[in-house]
């Protein structure tokens, strides 16, 4: 019923109001700015256009990877900015610049508001700005968002008070909006939804605030809930045997918090699990399924279909939420077979089997940072054993490596079939003394991790380490590594992207810079000083035949946070904190014309 005016350019003067309530009289809708829209199919999520990035990885299987190639690493070094628009928020910029047939579509949140702007993608000319206002009394905890969601002619995202949102791509009108969950519960949200033939499907964040996670399925149509599948068997449910104690699934976490990838050949989706709360494993005894976990989910249905643990129990709030990629790996014959691979964030790089049925198992995990938790790894099942002293409980001191932050925390790793190389942004040397307090006491809303008194969390640098950032490259036909690019003075928390010209693009680190490195060596071939930290998801795409690279800057969350530490507690080597500049930035770059 959307009528398309004569083709207005200009964005509707300042943000669109959300609908009025109370018998207010409702604002008019806001105009068609793309009438040409290319609406969003099956198809198009599957197979997407080589200059499209309509998936929050771009593709299902979670690569990362452009197939364009009019950058190589030949001529990258004259790679130039060709526009930047500020977004207006100074928290944390996560989500990548997600863009359809020439139309950009990237999201903000800060501590009161999320917003989606829609930008025409070769020229920066903002289209339309959706925003949001949150609840005066929602918690500030990660202030971000990580994208949207594409089906038809609407856009979709998770506002931070676990609000589901459809828009209409035409005009950024909202069309629905659903409860997720109650944000007074602890429930929030940031994550770019999955859509799968026209199933929206979002996780949840609250891993520290004692929520029990799910993974649940809307429709784009009316945002009608289609299933919802807890990450914590209730008892009775499969697993529910790992929570042998009275009510502590209800409040066991589990959070889901980084979008899954999908196998659309046996129609099986891969989610990640978060830690278990409150943190103190033993105030939860058993292993604690789906706690940091990957799980196999039926789209249709929303059934478990398998799972893989990667380790039990958990008191280090080691999230295993970014979801494994899907790519064919040897397994322990040397035979090609489908698999999964994810750098966990508690220091193993996981090479599993998925099985058509949804089944996975395990065939090797490899140490990519500093470790001393594990004991011993179980040859068939992988199944760890903790070392002595170095997981903490109540009143137990634990001293492990990698910290609590993990080897590597969301920022996704990539894949390039090119090189058949993972690229992991990692965090080595770093380790955490942990110890619980007394145990926590569960308040709806309110944080439930360590409890106080006598409750401690250091980060500490290994003996004699030099760095801690690092990008490494993974050969996964031999299972080793081939080259690691070290940063001295920052950690790294930069999402990676690969591109077919040869290229892996990411920045997290401290000094604003935005770098290109050749995914074959590692050497850094291009870099650039952007307005910010470097911790959003990169995207390259094409319009009329011109490849471009973008990115969000805008410095903050966790990246921020373990800075400021780092500088309080090591300022020779890394910097105060409150030096890093703040404020979001989109960026667009290309080669120049005459190229
Ligand atoms: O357990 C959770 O629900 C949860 C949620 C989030 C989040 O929503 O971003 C983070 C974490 N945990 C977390 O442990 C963590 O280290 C973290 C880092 C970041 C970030 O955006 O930099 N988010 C989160
Ligand atoms: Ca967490």
């Amino acid at each position: 019923q959307q009528q398309a005016p004569a083709g207005p350019t200009t964005p509707p003067a300042g943000p669109t109001a959300p609908p009025a309530a109370g018998g207010a009289p409702e604002a008019p809708p806001p105009p068609v700015v793309i009438p040409d829209y290319q609406p969003v199919t099956a198809e198009i999520l599957t197979n997407p256009a080589d200059g499209d990035w309509p998936n929050y990885r771009r593709t299902y299987d979670g690569w990362g990877y452009s197939p364009l190639k009019q950058i190589t690493t030949e001529n990258v070094a004259d790679l130039e900015p060709v526009w930047m628009i500020s977004t207006g928020s100074s928290d944390g910029h996560e989500a990548p610049p997600m863009v359809i047939n020439g139309v950009m579509f990237v999201s903000q949140a800060t501590t009161t508001s999320n917003q989606v702007l829609a930008i025409k993608a070769d020229t920066g000319e903002i289209l339309w700005r959706y925003q949001r206002e949150l609840p005066p009394d929602m918690h500030t905890s990660h202030p971000t968002n990580r994208g949207v969601g594409f089906w038809d002619d609407k856009i979709f995202f998770t506002s931070r008070d676990s609000i589901l949102v459809a828009l209409d791509a035409k005009s950024g009108a909202e069309l629905w909006t659903v409860k997720m969950e109650d944000y007074k519960m602890g429930y929030y949200a940031n994550l770019a939804p999955l859509v799968i033939d026209g199933k929206v499907i979002v996780g949840t964040s609250g891993g520290e605030r004692g929520i029990r996670g799910y993974v649940a399925a809307f429709s784009a149509e009316d945002g009608e809930e289609l299933w919802r599948t807890y990450t914590i068997p209730a008892p009775g449910e499969p697993g529910s045997e790992t929570w042998p104690d009275g009510d502590e699934w209800k409040t066991g976490a589990g959070s889901t918090w980084i979008t899954g990838h999908y196998d659309p050949e046996n129609k099986l989706i891969y989610w990640g699990v978060g830690n278990g709360g409150p943190w103190m494993g033993d105030q939860r005894p058993g292993d604690n399924l789906y706690v940091t976990s990957v799980i196999t989910l039926d789209p249709e249905t929303g059934e478990i279909k398998g799972h893989f643990q990667y380790h039990p129990n958990d008191s280090f709030d080691w999230d295993e939420v970014a979801a494994p990629i899907l790519i064919d790996l040897p397994n322990k014959d040397g035979e090609t077979v489908p698999g999964l691979v994810h750098a966990a964030r508690n220091g193993v790089l996981w090479e599993l089997e998925r099985k058509p049925d949804g089944q996975i198992s395990f065939v090797r995990g490899t140490p990519y940072v500093k470790e001393n938790w594990i004991k011993s790894m179980d040859p068939e099942t992988g199944r760890v054993e903790y070392a002595e002293g170095r997981k903490p409980g109540t009143g137990v001191l634990g001293d492990f490596c990698p910290s609590f932050w993990g080897g590597k925390d969301w920022p996704p790793i990539a894949y390039s079939p090119d090189t058949n190389y993972v690229y992991i942004p990692a965090n080595e040397n770093l380790c955490t003394k942990m110890q619980g307090g007394t145990v926590v006491e569960y308040r709806p809303g309110a944080s439930f991790t360590r409890g106080t008194q006598g409750d401690r969390s250091d980060l500490y640098l290994a003996e004699g380490a030099d760095h801690i950032g690092e990008v490494q490259a993974w050969d996964v036909a031999t299972g080793k590594k081939v080259w690691t690019h070290e940063f001295p003075n920052s950690a790294n928390w930069g999402p990676l992207m690969t591109t077919a010209g040869g290229l892996v693009f990411g920045g997290g680190t401290n000094d604003s810079m935005f770098r290109a490195f050749d995914a074959k060596t590692g050497e850094v071939v291009w870099e650039m000083k952007l307005n910010s930290g470097v911790i959003g998801v990169p995207t390259s795409f094409e319009v009329n035949g011109k490849q471009y690279i973008a990115v969000q800057a805008g410095w903050g969350i966790d990246a921020a946070s373990m800075q400021t530490r780092l500088g309080a507690s090591y300022p020779d080597k890394f910097k105060p904190g409150t030096t890093i500049p703040t404020g979001g930035v989109i960026w667009a770059f290309a080669l120049p014309d005459n190229m």
